[in-house]
């Protein structure tokens, strides 16, 4: 039987794809009916070994190669991947589930930026001269790590694949990916379009697995770095499996992030950010601000809106470009969702919007909404990963804050006021590593993301992101004569 999203292997290493069908079959599930669409193979043993023989093989030339050389590559690779953003975006919309509406601006475009920018950047990586007196001076080299394992997690496939490919190719790396075995499918994309722009064959190998296919990655000796994008469990076995080697890392963790509404804000920009930050890909994004604090005077003018916009939220086939909200991933994160709405009912939040599941195919769940929450409650505590916004009420500035920071997160944070001296006291006070005035959940790539707390270590994007794929070699040069005790 032929599938319709079947790639031609379940693998792509040294530049072609590779089967193996001894692997433990993973089916590739369209989130919104249900229906499988590919079914790929985990990664075997062999697999994984040519996967890291190839990139060892293919990781010198091109480290030794100029970065105005790499960059060009990846350069190309972003034009290509905006010229077939439609098809990318379609399949990524079949990988997720996520409305194409989304999909045509997030996801492959947020990956072609990472690739330009990374490019962009690869041409003008160096070291620095450090003058030491008597003619004698030091130098820096900046140096590739070597061979550096991503992990992704199911929520944005393509942009976590760039996200991380793109930073370590300009600095020299070899990359493995693994992608989430939730959405298998973009990543090969990704890695077939990096070869077409003429990436040479190993650099960007694609393996596919559970956290059995991960977990070898990690704690092979010949791997020099890890970034993984999951969640905080995950994260806390990958660190300490990578620190067990010394490897660098790069987490991307979950969060419960804050966003707090004083009553001076503009209602319906505040309303739009905490949509954003609640709604988006269903509510499924990391950095989300599903805590959201309302000052009093403001609660029901707050909710009433809310509920109004709220209006406009259309389900329905996610090809459809006027559709707006998707199906939840999987059954199973449709499950967990319902299983926190169960508990928000029970604790006595008090739902005022949403709830349901939909009586059809595919894993669709309302966009919901409980206000007069506590900050004890689990639903307030816990990360859910699905569209429901919790708020909560606060009466004064101090207050919030110390709440907003009650959480072993510490992501992302938000602040909706008309005053900015107050978003900027309120943004110094946050324990989070990404945060926002008068917006949520923006993420351009020449700014760094990540998190602080349990949410990670390190950060993605930016020029930042250059120091998390490279280290620096220091050279001493001596002039005169080199002096000793005895
Ligand atoms: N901070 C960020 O940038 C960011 C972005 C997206 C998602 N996330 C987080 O990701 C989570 C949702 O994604 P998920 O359910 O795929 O997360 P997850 O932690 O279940 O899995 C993430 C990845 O880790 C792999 N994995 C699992 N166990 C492993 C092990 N022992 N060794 C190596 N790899 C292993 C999985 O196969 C998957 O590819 C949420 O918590 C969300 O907040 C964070
Ligand atoms: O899901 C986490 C990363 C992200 C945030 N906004 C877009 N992508």
């Amino acid at each position: 039987m032929s599938y319709k999203y079947q790639p031609e292997g379940s693998h792509f290493i040294n530049g072609r794809y590779v089967e193996d069908t001894t692997g433990a079959v993973i089916d590739v599930i369209y989130p919104a009916t249900g229906e499988v669409i590919a079914k790929v193979h985990e990664a075997t043993e062999a697999v994984i070994e040519e996967a890291i023989t190839s990139a060892l093989a293919a990781q010198q030339a091109w480290a030794a190669m100029s970065g105005t050389e790499r960059g060009r590559i990846l350069r190309r690779a972003a034009d290509i991947i905006r010229e077939r953003n439609h098809e990318l975006s379609v399949l990524e919309t079949h990988d997720t589930g996520k409305p194409l509406q989304e999909t045509l601006v997030a996801d492959a475009t947020s990956g072609a930026d990472a690739l330009e920018y990374f490019g962009g950047l690869a041409g003008s990586l160096t070291g620095e001269h450090i003058a030491l007196g008597d003619g004698n001076f030091a130098y820096t080299m900046r140096e590739a790590l070597g061979l550096c394992v991503g992990i992704g997690a199911w929520n944005y496939p393509t942009q976590i694949a760039c996200w991380k490919g793109a930073p370590a190719l300009a600095c020299g790396n070899a990359m493995i990916f693994k992608p989430s075995e939730t959405t298998p499918l973009s990543a090969l994309k990704v890695a077939e379009i990096l070869h077409e722009a003429g990436l040479p064959a190993g650099l960007y190998n694609v393996v596919q697995g559970t956290g059995k296919v991960g977990a070898p990655l990690v704690t092979d000796p010949r791997v020099n770095k890890v970034s993984l994008t999951g969640s905080v469990p995950t994260g806390r076995k990958v660190y300490a499996a990578a620190a067990e080697g010394m490897k660098h890392v790069t987490m991307e963790l979950g969060g419960k992030s804050p966003l707090v509404v004083f009553d001076d804000a503009d209602l319906d920009s505040a309303v739009s950010g905490a949509i954003n930050a609640n709604f988006y890909s269903t509510g499924q994004v990391c950095s989300n601000g599903t805590r959201v604090f309302v000052q009093k005077g403001i609660k029901e003018a707050f909710l009433n809106r809310l509920a109004e916009r709220l209006q406009g939220a259309k389900m329905g086939d996610p090809l459809d470009e006027s559709v707006n909200f998707g199906p939840m991933v999987s059954a199973a994160q449709l499950a967990i969702v319902e299983g926190y709405i169960a508990k928000g009912k029970e604790e006595g939040a008090r739902l005022v919007a949403g709830g349901n599941r939909l009586d059809q195919e595919g894993y669709w769940i309302e966009p919901t909404v409980f206000a007069d929450v506590t900050d004890d409650m689990v639903v307030a505590r816990e990360e859910i990963f699905g569209p429901v916004m919790c708020v909560l009420d606060f009466d004064d500035e101090d207050e919030v804050l110390a709440r907003a920071n009650d959480t072993e997160f510490g992501l992302a944070a938000g602040v909706f006021t008309a005053d900015l001296a107050r978003g900027h006291r309120m943004v110094a006070g946050f324990e989070a590593g990404t945060c926002f005035i008068n917006s949520y959940n923006d993420a351009p790539v020449e700014v760094p993301f990540g998190g602080s707390k349990m949410s990670g270590v390190g950060r993605e994007n930016a020029k930042t992101a250059i120091n998390h794929y490279s280290e620096l070699k220091s050279v001493f040069v001596r002039l005169d004569a080199c002096e000793a005790a005895f």
